[in-house]
């Protein structure tokens, strides 16, 4: 199905999120959008979707013009989407998640499951992916949850396929996976529209690139670009891809993790006696596939979840029995992995989101009241430092887009004296842009004499920021190399390889994107923590219900 976009314009208020947009996506093409944070993608994708209504402009779907009063309306003409927050029951298997709100599977509100599990296996074959029907999916790894929504929108009979930044929370072998279906789908006839930040991806997968920048088309580039071509195309600048980083001088042991144990619900350790030191001045990167224990590690260093041995000191002192607030106000900044859930109030401001911790000290209170001014003043300048892409400072956090809430979080938690920074997946959904200047100002922060802790799935960024790489299996640290160590080996590592075999098999193997083959932890249990658990989306709501984003939005009341 050949899909035209012309001259579509969204506005929020006084502010134009897309301004006349042109778009043409032909049958079976993987067409990215590439875009700094902002830059207008997600909103033009809704649209599409029939969540938002384009102010002015026509979609038309093989020349025949088409108005979505809702994202039913977009199913039923044959575009699905996949968002980033997955909208999977957890409880129910996979087979029952697909079925559910569709018919012919579902009939007045029940599911056969036998048929259920039929299409299931019947869409998976004819694209060539493997997923068991009656599994559950809580029990899934997030790239297989993935490709569960994925199968929901093709047994949906969807020929174009829009994926949200789909990578941003999967392994590098997860993508790996993802692009080979993508490719599977396109030699179906399956269009694609690719949101991305990943420039590697977008070289390894795409037809066609568009660029857009403040809510307009910018241009188009061919995916055999060099990195560098396409990142200055999306950000209207020349960009560095990597950081300028003296070696590290390392100080005094500021963060001492000692023998630290930590229990899922089911009693099994997530966190395995893990001992890590950090000093002053060093970036130690904890690294490792998603649910290995980082997360874990990172709560427990802030104090969120409570270890059943062992014990974390700051600067020589012991935080055992020390409250969350405690840890922040003794100079420990965090930078959550799940923005939406634990790093940003969406109904909030911008300017209260930048305080949320330090609200009630001076200067922002004083003798009891809140000082509006300073709050207002220390707004504007974080969101000048960091780019936060706003029209108002006043605006919820719940209105930027995803890549501008976390320049929010990152603002808040470097902008006051730090002794030790531990910073999760910190550019996640950044630009590359931003991503440069984040990675500039953790360097500065480290150089200033912050300990820093950054916990990453992503090599590039391990590459880029570590002195140290320790890397977490199992719930164990397995290893702790220099920074400069072989990404092909700090990948089998992850995977469980000791240090000597992977470094002899990285010379023998290499992926598609560079990183190491890896295997999904599969005798690990499954990790109970708040963060990793799927979305839970009610069981009665609508299939399409809109994400989180939408659900702020001005079309609320629709
Ligand atoms: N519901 C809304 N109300 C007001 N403004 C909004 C709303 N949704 C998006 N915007 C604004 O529109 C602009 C474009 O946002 P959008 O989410 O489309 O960007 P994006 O290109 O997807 O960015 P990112 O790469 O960070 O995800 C942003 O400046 C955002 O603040």
């Amino acid at each position: 199905m050949r899909l035209e976009l012309r001259g579509i314009t969204k506005r929020f208020g006084s502010f134009t999120a897309n301004d006349a947009i042109d778009l043409v996506v032909e049958p079976g093409q993987i067409h990215a959008l590439l875009g700094e944070n902002g830059a207008g993608k997600s909103t033009l994708m809704n649209v599409l979707y029939g969540l938002y209504r384009p102010d002015e402009g026509q979609i038309l779907l093989d020349g025949e013009p088409v108005t979505f009063a809702g994202p039913a309306d977009a199913m039923a003409a044959g575009i699905g989407m996949v968002h980033q927050h997955f909208m999977l029951v957890p409880v129910f298997t996979v087979a029952e998640n697909v079925a559910l709100g569709h018919e012919p599977t579902a009939r007045a509100g029940l599911i056969d499951p036998a048929r259920a599990r039929d299409q299931v296996r019947e869409v998976a074959a004819r694209f060539g992916f493997h997923v068991d029907p009656d599994a559950m999916v809580e029990d899934l790894p997030v790239g297989v949850q993935q490709r569960v929504e994925i199968i929901k929108a093709l047994s949906r009979d969807a020929r174009i396929l829009i994926l949200d930044e789909p990578t941003a929370v999967l392994t590098p072998q997860e993508t790996d996976e993802l692009i080979e279906i993508m490719r599977q789908l396109r030699a179906a006839g399956t269009s694609i529209l690719f949101i991305t930040h990943k420039l590697r991806e977008v070289r390894a997968v795409a037809d066609r690139i568009t660029v857009i920048r403040r809510g307009r088309v910018v241009g188009s580039a061919d995916p055999s670009a060099p990195e560098s071509e396409l990142a200055s195309l999306m950000v209207g600048r020349a960009v560095s891809l990597g950081v300028e980083k003296a070696p590290a001088t390392p100080g005094d042991v500021v963060l001492r993790v000692d023998g630290l144990t930590v229990l899922n619900p089911a009693g099994t350790p997530v966190v395995d006696r893990v001992h890590l030191e950090v000093a002053a001045g060093e970036i130690v990167a904890v690294a490792g596939v998603q649910g290995n224990g980082q997360t874990e590690l990172a709560h427990a260093v802030l104090g969120l979840v409570e270890p059943t041995a062992g014990s974390v000191l700051l600067d020589g002192t012991d935080l055992t029995g020390t409250s969350v607030r405690d840890r922040l106000r003794a100079g420990l900044g965090f930078v959550p992995e799940d923005r939406s859930t634990d790093g940003v109030i969406a109904d909030f401001s911008i300017q209260e989101n930048l305080v949320l911790d330090v609200v009630d000290q001076a200067p922002y209170s004083r003798a009891g009241a809140i000082d509006r001014q300073a709050l207002r003043s220390n707004a504007e300048k974080r969101v000048a430092e960091f780019d936060v892409r706003t029209g108002s400072v006043d605006a919820t956090a719940g209105t930027l887009s995803g890549g501008n809430q976390q320049k929010v979080v990152l603002a808040r938690e470097m902008s006051r004296p730090l002794r030790l920074l531990v910073a999760s997946q910190p550019t996640r959904g950044l630009d590359v842009g931003s991503i440069e200047f984040v990675h500039q100002r953790i360097v500065a922060e480290r150089d200033r004499g912050t300990a820093v802790v950054i916990v990453s799935t992503e090599l590039d960024e391990v590459a880029a920021l570590a002195d140290r790489v320790a890397v977490m299996y199992r719930g164990r640290v397995v290893g702790v190399v220099p920074g400069d160590t072989d990404r092909d080996v700090l990948g089998l590592m992850m995977a469980g390889v000791p240090l000597e075999e992977a470094t002899q098999q990285a010379s023998q193997h290499h992926t598609l994107l560079g990183a190491a083959d890896l295997d999904a932890p599969a005798a690990y249990a499954p990790v109970d923590a708040p963060v990793d658990a799927p979305v839970d989306a009610p069981v009665d709501a609508p299939v399409d219900a809109p994400v989180d984003d939408a659900t702020t939005s001005e079309e609320e009341t629709r």
